[in-house]
């Protein structure tokens, strides 16, 4: 049967990286997908964005919304403090499956927990399930009308805290207009755009950094 993209940059991952060396699997997957297949992993240049957003809130607990490959998750969590945890939400079983493997490949296994699932399903039950109060980052990069959606419920699901950050990945390609205008709008975040270039590519596209206010 025919391979997946994610099987094959999994493959590109166990051929090219070192197992246990988080930053040699994050330079695998980019190396294939600018030589071999383009894919939809946040990217080196968006990358670096993410990673000093990363450093310099030094978070305790971190949830990201659409774990796909597992690209970012390695990025984040090679960069979090001994005791950080980081939540990861993927509903496809597939890219888990291989999402799974990129986070053993980088040896971060303790510091993620992958759950499968609707983000709709699961931020509901963050609290009670998994034993998470408030998040100090959230990463959103999942289907881009969720955005919004599960911004609001984790409003009201109170897993927001004053300065809790929300960075959220192709607010201009694809892009994700209602939760730009709601984030910029609404008094109760200070957001920030941060310009850059869809990944592997030169078309425009960027980062947004909202800091929640309380
Ligand atoms: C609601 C929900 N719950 C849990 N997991 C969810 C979910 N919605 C999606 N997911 C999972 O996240 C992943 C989805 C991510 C969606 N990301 C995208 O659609 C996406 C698309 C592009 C893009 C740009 C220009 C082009 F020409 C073509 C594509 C670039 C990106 O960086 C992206 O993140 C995989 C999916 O199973
Ligand atoms: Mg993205």
């Amino acid at each position: 049967t025919q391979s997946t993209r994610p099987q094959r940059l999994l493959g590109a991952v166990k051929k090219n990286a070192t197992r246990g060396d988080p930053r040699s699997v994050v330079k695998a997957i980019d190396q294939f997908c600018r030589q071999k297949e383009w894919a939809m992993n946040v990217g080196d240049e968006k990358g670096c964005i993410l990673d000093s957003v990363v450093s310099e809130l030094n978070p305790a607990t971190v949830l990201e919304l659409g774990t796909y490959c597992g690209y970012s998750t390695v990025r984040i969590a090679s960069m979090l403090p001994p005791h950080a945890k980081l939540i990861t939400l993927e509903f496809n079983p597939d890219y888990a499956a291989v999402a799974r493997q990129v986070i053993a490949w980088a040896g971060l296994e303790d510091k993620v927990q992958l759950v499968e699932g609707a983000s709709g399903d699961l931020i509901p039950k963050m609290s009670e399930q998994f034993e998470v109060e408030t998040f100090d980052l959230v990463f959103l990069d999942h289907w881009k009308d969720r955005y919004l959606p599960d911004t609001k419920l984790m409003e009201e699901c109170g897993l927001l805290k004053k300065g809790s950050v929300l960075l959220a990945d192709n607010v201009i390609c694809p892009g994700t207009p209602e939760y730009l205008e709601y984030v910029r709008a609404s008094p109760r975040y200070e957001s920030q755009y941060f310009r850059s270039h869809l990944e592997y590519t030169k078309v425009e596209d960027g980062l947004e950094k909202s800091v929640f206010l309380g």
